[in-house]
């Protein structure tokens, strides 16, 4: 019995290993596509229910290293050298346990467009590319991309944020991310693959909106 109690409390040293690994990857993903310029952005995946794996700040994220990687408590204060934006990593993953990866990039379309719109809501619809989206199964239906105004109080902002995915719209679906103006893209997923796909198709859904409204009157 002593010694099952032992085995149990061990970190579990594959998990730790997949989610760093998880978080390096995604890193060099989004610098191959330009959307980490200048050490911005952070990668995060989820290690089990009471920790993350997350970059530290000031990093080359596509230049990731181990050592790189901060082993998080969810229930604890922040690691010194955490990112600037763990808070809002640190709230969404503590609100949604089904959550296994944030991925947050600067990429252009977000960045700017999210700069366009101003506050409140980006509403997607007509895409076919809105079906990499879990849950969507339609170009035709509505997905809400929250927008907030950037902050550099992210603790401030991981409660607007939390206070938004609770109230979600009658008429729509959430989009599993959001945008902060003039800043980039936070999208998320139950797997890294997922949390991947959605940054991806996101990030090409706001190219095709900024190319759109530069046809549409
Ligand atoms: C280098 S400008 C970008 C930062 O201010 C921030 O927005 C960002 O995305 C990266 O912050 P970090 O603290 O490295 O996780
Ligand atoms: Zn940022």
């Amino acid at each position: 019995m002593a010694l099952d109690l032992a085995q149990q409390s061990e970190p579990d040293e594959a998990q730790v290993t997949a989610a760093v690994e998880a978080v390096i990857s995604a890193g060099r993903m989004a610098a191959a596509r330009h959307w980490v310029p200048a050490t911005s952005g952070n990668f995060s995946a989820r290690i089990d229910a009471h920790r993350i794996a997350i970059t530290r700040s000031g990093v080359d994220k596509g230049a990731l290293e181990a050592a790189d990687i901060l082993i998080q408590p969810l229930d604890a204060p922040l690691l010194p050298r955490s990112s600037a934006e763990a808070p809002l990593h640190i709230a969404l993953y503590r609100r949604r346990p089904e959550l296994g990866a944030i991925f947050h990039v600067h990429g252009p379309a977000s960045t700017v467009l999210s700069r366009g719109v101003g506050t409140g809501t980006l509403r997607l619809q007509g895409w076919e590319l809105q079906k990499a989206l879990a849950g969507i199964t339609s170009h035709e239906e509505a997905v809400d991309v929250p927008v907030f105004a950037n902050d550099q109080d992210t603790a401030r902002l991981a409660d607007l944020v939390e206070a938004r995915l609770a109230a979600p719209p009658h008429d729509a679906r959430l989009a599993p991310g959001y945008l902060l103006a003039g800043h980039g893209l936070y999208a998320w997923g139950a797997s890294p693959r997922e949390a991947a796909r959605h940054l991806e198709a996101l990030e090409t859904l706001f190219e095709f909106e900024l190319s759109y409204r530069r046809f549409t009157p």
